[in-house]
C-alpha cells in the first residue's frame, strides 16, 4: 500500500466535488474548516491516498506490461479505483486481473478488455462495454505506445508507421471515444504517458520524438477546448524507465549509438511513474497537474 498520506481535508473535498460537480470548492472548504474549528465535526484523521479514487472508473491502455501494468495496479490497489485494463494481449490482462483480485480488489472492480487502440471500431466497442458495466468513465490513462530506435538514414519505414499508428492515431482514437461521455458528465480526466522526448527531440528517436510532440500539442489544445466541461488533461513526461520498450528496436546501429538507458546510472522504475500518476489523479477538482517531467536524477534533458 502507498505510504503517501494526507492530513488535511482534501480527500473530503475531493469526494464532495465528484458527487456534486457544481459545488463551489473554496466555499465548501471554508465551511468545512469552520465546522472542524468549532468542533461540530471531528478533524479528519490521517488518511492514506488509498481512498482517493474509490468508485472512479479508470481505463488504462497498454495495461498488459511495463508502465501501464504498474499504473493499473497502483490505481486499483493504492487508489481503490475501478480499473479497466485495455490492450491487445488479453491473456496478460487476465493474469493481472487475477493478481489484483488476490491482492484484495473486488472482482467487479476490474475489467480486462482486448483493445487495439489503432482500430477505431474496437476502441468504440471498448468504451461502450465500459459504459454498460459501470455507466461512466472518470479517467482515461493513455499509456499504449511503441518506441523504436532508428536512424532515419536506415529507412525503417514499417517502424515509423507503427509508432505513428499507435502513439498518434491510437491516442487520438480512444481520446475521441471517451470525450462525449466526459463532456456529458461535465467531469473527467485524461492522463497521457508522453515522454521527455515530447519536450526535446532525441537523436535515434526522430519519429518517436515526433509522435510524442504530437501528443503534447494535441493535448495542450484539447485542454483549452474541454476546460469548460470540467475535464482535466495531464501529461506525464518520463525519461528512461526500466521496461521492454527499447528492446523491440531492430536498428542496432541506432540503439548502440543512442540508447543510454544502460549507461550505468539508475533509471526510473515503472512504479515511480505510477505513483506520480496516482498523485496527479488524486488532486481535488480545482487543482490541475497539467504536466510532470519525471526523469532519472542522472539524466535530465
Ligand atoms: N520505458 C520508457 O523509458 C518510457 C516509456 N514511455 C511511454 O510509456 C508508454 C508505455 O511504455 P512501456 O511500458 O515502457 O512499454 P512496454 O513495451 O512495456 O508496454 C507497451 C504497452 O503498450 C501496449 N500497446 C502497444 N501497441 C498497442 C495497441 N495497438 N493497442 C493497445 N495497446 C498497445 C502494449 O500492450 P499489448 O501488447 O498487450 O497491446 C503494452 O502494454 C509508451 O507510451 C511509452 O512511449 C515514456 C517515457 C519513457
Ligand atoms: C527517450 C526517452 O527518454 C524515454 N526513454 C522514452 O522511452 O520515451
Amino acid at each position: 500500500m502507498s505510504t503517501y498520506k494526507r492530513t488535511n481535508t482534501d480527500h473530503i473535498l475531493n469526494e464532495i466535488s465528484w458527487k456534486y460537480p457544481n459545488v463551489d470548492e473554496i466555499l465548501t472548504k471554508f465551511w468545512l474548516n469552520q465546522l472542524i474549528e468549532q468542533g461540530i465535526i471531528p478533524s479528519p484523521k490521517v488518511k492514506t491516498i488509498g481512498h482517493m479514487l474509490r468508485g472512479k472508473v479508470c481505463i488504462v491502455t497498454g495495461a498488459s506490461e511495463g508502465i501501464g501494468e504498474a499504473i493499473a495496479k497502483t490505481l486499483a490497489i493504492d487508489g481503490g479505483a475501478i480499473v479497466v485494463l485495455a490492450s491487445r494481449q488479453l491473456q496478460k490482462l487476465q493474469g493481472i486481473t487475477e493478481y489484483l483480485c488476490e491482492s484484495g480488489c473486488s472482482k467487479s472492480d476490474v475489467l480486462a478488455l482486448k483493445c487495439d487502440v489503432t482500430d477505431r471500431n474496437n476502441v468504440e466497442d471498448v468504451v461502450k462495454t465500459v459504459l454498460s458495466h459501470y455507466g461512466k468513465i472518470d479517467v482515461l490513462v493513455n499509456c499504449a505506445g511503441l518506441m523504436y530506435y532508428t536512424l532515419m538514414k536506415n529507412l525503417k519505414v514499417e517502424e515509423w508507421s507503427k509508432q505513428i499508428d499507435v502513439n498518434c492515431h491510437g491516442t487520438t482514437n480512444i481520446t475521441g471515444a471517451v470525450l462525449p461521455t466526459m463532456i456529458e458528465q461535465k467531469r473527467g480526466h485524461i492522463l497521457n504517458i508522453t515522454s521527455d522526448a515530447g519536450k526535446r527531440g532525441f537523436a535515434g528517436l526522430a519519429v518517436y520524438s515526433g509522435t510524442k510532440f504530437y501528443i503534447e500539442g494535441f493535448m495542450q489544445a484539447l485542454r483549452q477546448e474541454v476546460l469548460e466541461y470540467g475535464i482535466k488533461i495531464t501529461n506525464i513526461q518520463p525519461g528512461d524507465v526500466s521496461t521492454k520498450l527499447a528492446s523491440r528496436s531492430t536498428d542496432e546501429e541506432a540503439r548502440s549509438k543512442y540508447d543510454f538507458s544502460n549507461a550505468g546510472h539508475s533509471i526510473l522504475d515503472p512504479d515511480d511513474v505510477a505513483k506520480t500518476v496516482l498523485h496527479a489523479l488524486a488532486q481535488p477538482h480545482h487543482v490541475a497537474i497539467n504536466e510532470v517531467l519525471i526523469e532519472p536524477q542522472a539524466a535530465p534533458i
